[in-house]
């Protein structure tokens, strides 16, 4: 039986006069890859905004394994499992792959100051597991050959690659992937679609936002589609396609 890794009740957020996400509801099963598309201005990032605790809710509930996450704080959802990349890279182009990976680990890391400043052998043991996990996620996304090279002599792709490593490395359950095509050629596009099914061959969860929809065709298991911040659509990518509302949402053009 299939778990609901992530679950939104009736979620609702309003900027002002804008209601930017509008009464939406939506399940995640754990193991799947889900997107969220949408003209520009649907609420796409708000909600991934919503689910990381960057915002909390005008009302409704968020839950992550049947847990109520919305009013905590980013760093503590991170800790419980759910890790992002956003739409603009951000890596810190004159340090390395490597720190750029272990940079997104800090929100583990139980060494205080002392202990720090010490170099303690509980702080030695903690940056060995954060070095550990950090090749690893590297290894994921195909880049452990470029560790030591500055991220900004990465080319595009590998630099939104990187990312992906940094949010891996936190070792979430659930990773939120905003526009991570985006600006990528076909070719780099390829190979980051077969690293996202490698990703969810090691039992994560995938929501992501993209605009390309081949891209988002050949890779979901399941859609939802927004439209001014309500949900207009849901179902799997065969089902979206041919969604009247869906294609109406577009101004009439092929979904594909
Ligand atoms: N902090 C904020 N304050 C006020 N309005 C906001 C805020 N964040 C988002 N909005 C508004 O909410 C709406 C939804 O924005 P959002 O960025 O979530 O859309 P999106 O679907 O991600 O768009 P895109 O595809 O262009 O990235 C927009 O009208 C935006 O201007």
């Amino acid at each position: 039986m299939s778990t609901t890794i992530l679950e939104m009740d009736n979620v609702t957020i309003r900027f002002g006069g804008l209601t930017a996400v509008d009464s939406v509801n939506l399940n995640i099963q754990e193991g799947t890859i889900r997107a969220l598309i949408g003209p520009n201005g649907a609420g796409k990032s708000t909600i991934f905004n919503l689910i990381t605790g960057i915002y909390p809710p005008t009302s409704g509930e968020i839950r992550f394994l049947g847990q109520k996450i919305n009013g905590l704080k980013p760093h503590l959802i991170t800790e419980m499992g759910i890790a992002r990349t956003f739409q603009n890279i951000r890596l810190f182009g004159d340090m390395t792959v490597l720190e750029n990976v272990m940079i997104g680990q800090h929100c583990r890391t139980k060494a205080n100051f002392i202990g720090a400043i010490l170099r303690s052998p509980g702080v030695k043991a903690e940056e060995k597991s954060i070095v550990e996990a950090s090749l690893n996620a590297l290894e994921v996304m195909e880049l452990g050959h470029k560790k030591d090279e500055l991220a900004k002599n990465l080319p595009y792709g590998e630099q939104r690659r990187l990312e992906i490593a940094r949010a891996l490395a936190t070792n979430p359950k659930l990773i939120l992937l905003d526009e991570p095509a985006a600006g990528m050629n076909p070719q780099e596009k390829q190979t980051l679609m077969s690293m996202i099914n490698k990703i969810k061959s090691m039992d994560l969860t995938i929501f992501l936002v993209e605009h390309d929809m081949k891209f988002v065709m050949s890779l979901s298991d399941r859609i939802a589609v927004l439209d001014y911040g309500k949900k207009i659509a849901s179902g799997t990518p065969a089902e979206i396609k041919k969604n009247p509302a869906v294609i109406a949402a577009y101004l009439g053009k092929e979904v594909v």
